[in-house]
């Protein structure tokens, strides 16, 4: 017998996922439906986004084999029935406060500091770069966690070794790069170009540094589809530009129109389920039907 959500305290509420408390040594770590556009949350959920998000991160933490969070399986009893297949326990962390991002193609916030300045964090780039240049090999672009409803921001290498120690920023810099860069080859085989992502690391009361968070879902990451790759184009995003097509081109709205975007329609959301999924087993190489939640 599963307990319920509700015997879990909830202790912090993201845009799309929520975090609750099991015991003093373990989270609860939920993946919603919810799906952000445009720094809004939409109204209409994408069914099953959360499931196939969780299904991501634990195939890459599986594939990366680097020591991280997990405490138990996706059917761990200790999950709720009603969260079954979008949640993962976690060992409860002291999170390092800093967002470890990786850049292996340079676009948004990296691409506009380079424009201003020919560098990103502090790492100089080459002349000539442009929208979806390759960055070879990936640079590490920390960044601060900003307030709810801020963007991070993107900070120095020097920085963060100034807030956590030469030693721990080195080592988060050489983990960020070398996970990113592995997932990004398994991705890559698979005609999927992971552009960017951002980890997060915490350490345990005996002083390991984990792998915590998400790891290389659409949510963390930026997802290309490679057929559409050539040096120096910025890809839509595999998973949300069917949901910014139709918001910018078919729905009346706009983004400077200030008002919360329109609910979508039953085509885009269920399009955009299916991208999840195509993204997912292409990936993997698994079927999702066979993750735990589905319909019964
Ligand atoms: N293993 C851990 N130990 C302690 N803290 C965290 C932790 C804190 N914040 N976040 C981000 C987040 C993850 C999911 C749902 C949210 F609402 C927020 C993760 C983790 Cl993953």
């Amino acid at each position: 017998m599963r307990p319920e959500l509700s015997e879990y305290t909830p202790i912090y509420s993201g845009k799309v996922r929520e975090l609750y408390e099991v015991d003093d040594e373990h989270l609860l770590l939920v993946a919603s439906d919810r799906i952000s556009a445009y720094d809004y949350i939409l109204d209409t959920p994408i069914p099953d986004k959360g499931r196939v998000l969780t299904a991501m991160s634990v195939f890459f933490f599986d594939a990366l084999g680097v020591p991280n969070h997990l405490a138990g399986p996706a059917d761990d009893p200790r999950i709720p029935e009603s969260v079954l297949g979008r949640a993962l326990i976690t060992r409860r962390l002291d999170m390092v406060p800093v967002e470890c991002v990786a850049r292996g193609y340079l676009t948004g916030s990296g691409l506009k500091e380079y424009r201003a300045n020919g560098q990103v964090c502090g790492v100089p780039l080459p002349e000539g770069l442009v929208d979806g240049s390759r960055i070879d090999p990936p640079i590490f672009t920390p960044a601060t966690k900003a307030a709810v409803g801020d963007h991070d921001e993107n900070v120095s290498f020097e920085r963060v070794a100034a807030d956590v120690g030469l030693d721990l920023a080195t080592r988060l810099r050489d983990l960020t790069l070398e996970v990113y860069s592995s997932g990004a080859d398994i991705a890559r085989e698979r005609g999927i170009i992971l552009a960017d992502t951002k980890f997060e690391f915490g350490h345990t009361s005996d002083g390991d540094l984990l792998l915590a968070d998400e790891v290389l879902t659409p949510d963390s990451s930026r997802y290309w589809d490679g057929e559409l790759y050539e040096p120096g184009k910025a890809l839509p995003s595999f998973d949300k530009q069917i949901v910014r097509d139709w918001l910018t081109k078919e729905s009346g709205w706009s983004t400077d129109a200030g008002t919360p975007p329109p609910a979508l329609p039953a085509d885009v959301v269920e399009r955009t389920r299916a991208r999840y999924i195509e993204a997912y087993e292409r990936i993997s190489g698994l079927r999702f039907a066979d993750w735990p939640g589905g319909a019964a």
